[in-house]
């Protein structure tokens, strides 16, 4: 029996990296089903995701690319590809990035298992339970913080997520849990970054009278909303936008850039490059 696989990895650039790897599954009657690399000349690093068919077992394949990866100084993973990603939603209290990823599971369309939601507001315990997602109310002050990031790491480490999405959670996560999440944490930020960080920037953007307006899902780090990004998008903007009608406009951007970045993510098709990422879509 056969089972699918994800394989992702960067080394220092040289000739013969895909003729290797091609080589290994060949030689393994892994069967290639989707392939891209990516050169960065820049740094001098190599990426490659290879998507495959093989009938070794997880843990004898592990073996033996590790063997593989020596040779060439890899950074690599593997994953099974069957496995939908378990993940933690965390929300305060701008819904509709949350309503939007609940809907785009249970229709199939993200490779996801939410098996929570954390909220530091009550507003949407009864959209989870029409979900049936367990809902965590952790309230967050700035005296109660570590508490309720002990809470929250503590649900995130028990449903082994391995993605905790910031659908609009506006609490600002400590330098410690942004150790603890790095890589695994997307937060989705309401500007066309690096413009306008921070909070409140649809009033930011208003004041400055832009023509467009953005929404950009990033990974979280200590560096507030500087985490390498996956993706982003615009929509135009006029002189007749109140604040309002630049944030009910916004609404659906941020909903769609956050739902590609879970997307490729979740498939294993990011890869971070420094401060930035490499996205094979
Ligand atoms: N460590 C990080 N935490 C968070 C990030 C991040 O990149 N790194 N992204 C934010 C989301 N965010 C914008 O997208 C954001 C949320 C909240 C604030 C903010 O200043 N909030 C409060 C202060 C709350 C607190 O001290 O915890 C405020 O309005 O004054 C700015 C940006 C999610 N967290």
């Amino acid at each position: 029996m056969t089972s699918a696989y994800i394989l992702t990895l960067s080394c220092p650039d040289r000739t013969g990296i895909v003729h290797a790897v091609s080589g290994f599954l060949l030689e393994r009657e892994g069967n290639i089903e989707e392939a891209a690399q990516y050169n960065d000349h820049g740094t001098g690093l190599f990426f490659m995701r290879v998507r495959f068919a093989c009938s070794q077992t997880e843990t004898s394949l592990r073996e033996q690319i590790a063997d593989l990866a020596s040779k060439f100084g890899m950074r690599w993973k593997l994953y099974p590809a069957a496995e939908p990603m378990k993940t933690v939603i965390m929300v305060s209290k701008e819904g509709h990035c949350l309503n939007d990823l609940l809907f785009r599971w249970k229709s199939g369309l993200l490779a996801i298992d939410v098996r929570a939601i954390i909220s530091n507001h009550r507003d949407f315990y009864q959209l989870a339970a029409s979900y049936n997602v367990p809902f965590h109310h952790i309230p967050v002050t700035a005296a109660t913080k570590a508490q309720g990031e002990a809470k929250q790491l503590e649900i995130i480490e028990s449903e082994g997520a391995d993605l905790v999405v910031l659908a609009r959670y506006m609490q600002i996560l400590s330098n410690d849990l942004c150790t603890k999440l790095a890589g695994r944490a997307i937060n989705i930020h309401h500007s066309f970054l690096p413009s306008f960080k921070g909070a409140k920037p649809y009033y930011q953007a208003h004041d400055r009278g832009v023509k467009l307006i953005g929404a950009t899902a990033h990974y979280v780090t200590a560096d507030l909303d500087e985490g390498p990004i996956i993706e982003q998008d615009v929509e135009r903007a006029d002189h007749t936008d109140t604040v309002e009608d630049l944030t009910a406009r916004g609404r659906d951007t941020e909903s769609q850039v956050l739902a590609r970045a879970v997307k490729w993510h979740s498939e294993h098709r990011v890869l971070l490059n420094g401060h930035r990422t490499v996205v094979f879509k």
